[in-house]
């Protein structure tokens, strides 16, 4: 079942929650969308689902399945919700939740209760939790619930999925766990599913694609690859994964951050306007002592091995935190000590205009050689 929003406007009092909004979701892709606190997502899932009644503008519709929905209740939406604070019924038991669905529906349209009985045996399998039919949930650690509420979600066929950040309120280990296991269950069920996160990490490895809002908008729409490698605005740069940003200034095709310069084709005028050099972690190579090429000089502060990539935290002589990343191995054969002053030399650079979307993927160039992106 495909979902679609067509300039989607929600206002709370004077407050536009949401500005004008078209995303177009297909038959059986999980989307998530990622933003800051505050950027929308909520509201448009509840837009989605029918909670939310959209502002009053002509060109404005939801259609699911290509058929517009605009009028149709909560219910008649066909949607399965899952929320951050699991409410599942406490005095239910594991397997009385996820049967609730099925049971309340009229006699007409209501399964025999064999069918009940088998279809949340299957249901229990699948999120894992067969052994825990007769347990209630204050016996269950708050992953176990989420996937009860899931369960439950699915237990009546949903046509769309809408997950609120539904692992929002689990420690670190446990959400790593959990967003594999929904990715698994994704691909069997292949329920179009709209998860809302402002977890980067978890957008990035979960949904076929990513949304990325900022303020009631939507800054950029693709696939996880493509907003990590190819951000197209200075919000997404700066959102997504770790990022060094420089102060700099564009002129006559190039841009320069302190003693660097990039190309950037994209501003041609001779008048210098200020711009963002942006560094990615990996895209810094550390030199003990200068090669001649244009540098940035940085003293390290910390080295980071606990984990699978060497993180080494510096400051330049200006003041600027500057984050490197490289392997273990490299880390190790150049014996860097903190408090050491060290040489920066970019191997690829992302340049904006301050303020505005335009922006270029730049080879550095120096007048004594061209680092190749
Ligand atoms: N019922 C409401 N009445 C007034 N303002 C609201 C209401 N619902 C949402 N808002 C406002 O609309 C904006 C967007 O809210 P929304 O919940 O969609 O953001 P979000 O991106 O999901 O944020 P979070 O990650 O914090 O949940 C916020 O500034 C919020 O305060």
């Amino acid at each position: 079942m495909s979902i679609e929003v067509r300039h989607v406007s929600k206002s709370f009092s004077a407050f536009k929650a949401l500005d004008d909004v078209s995303l177009r979701i297909n038959g059986g892709e999980l989307v998530a969308l990622l933003g800051p606190s505050g950027s929308g997502k909520t509201t448009l899932l509840r837009l989605i689902a029918g909670l939310e009644t959209p502002d009053d503008d002509s060109r404005t519709s939801v259609l699911f399945h290509d058929r517009d929905v605009s009028e149709a209740k909560v219910a008649e939406r066909r949607v399965g919700f899952v929320f951050q604070h699991y409410a599942l019924f406490r005095h239910m038991t594991v397997f009385d939740n996820i049967a609730f669905g099925l049971r309340v529906k009229p006699r007409s349209e209501r399964l025999p209760a064999d069918r009940i009985q088998a279809k949340v045996e299957r249901l229990l399998e699948l999120v894992q939790l067969k052994q825990f039919g007769n347990r209630f949930p204050s016996q269950l650690s708050g992953g176990q619930r989420q996937r009860v509420a899931l369960a439950r979600a699915l237990a009546v066929e949903p046509k769309v999925l809408l997950l609120d950040e539904p692992f929002g309120a689990l420690d670190a280990k446990v959400r790593q766990d959990l967003r594999q296991w929904l990715r698994r269950l994704h691909e069997q069920m292949h329920v179009t599913t709209v998860l809302v996160t402002h977890d980067q990490e978890e957008a990035l490895e979960v949904a076929d694609r990513v949304v990325v809002m900022n303020h009631g908008r939507i800054e950029q729409d693709g696939s996880p690859d493509e907003l990590f490698h190819n951000a197209q605005t200075q919000f997404v740069m700066e959102f997504l994964g770790q990022v060094n940003m420089f102060h700099g200034r564009a002129v006559s095709g190039f841009a320069t951050a302190g003693p660097l310069r990039v190309e950037f084709p994209n501003y041609r005028s001779d008048e210098a306007a200020p711009a963002r050099v942006y560094f990615r972690p990996h895209d810094l190579e550390v030199r003990r002592r200068p090669n001649g090429d244009p540098s940035l000089a940085a003293t390290i502060r910390r080295i980071n091995t606990a984990g699978s990539l060497g993180r080494v935290s510096l400051t330049t002589l200006d003041g600027v935190p500057v984050l490197v990343e490289m392997t273990l191995d490299e880390l190790r054969e150049l014996s860097l000590q903190e408090d050491e002053l060290v040489h920066l030399y970019p191997k690829q650079a992302k340049v904006f205009l301050d303020g505005s979307a335009v922006g270029h993927e730049g080879k550095l160039t120096t007048p004594a050689r061209s680092v190749a992106s």
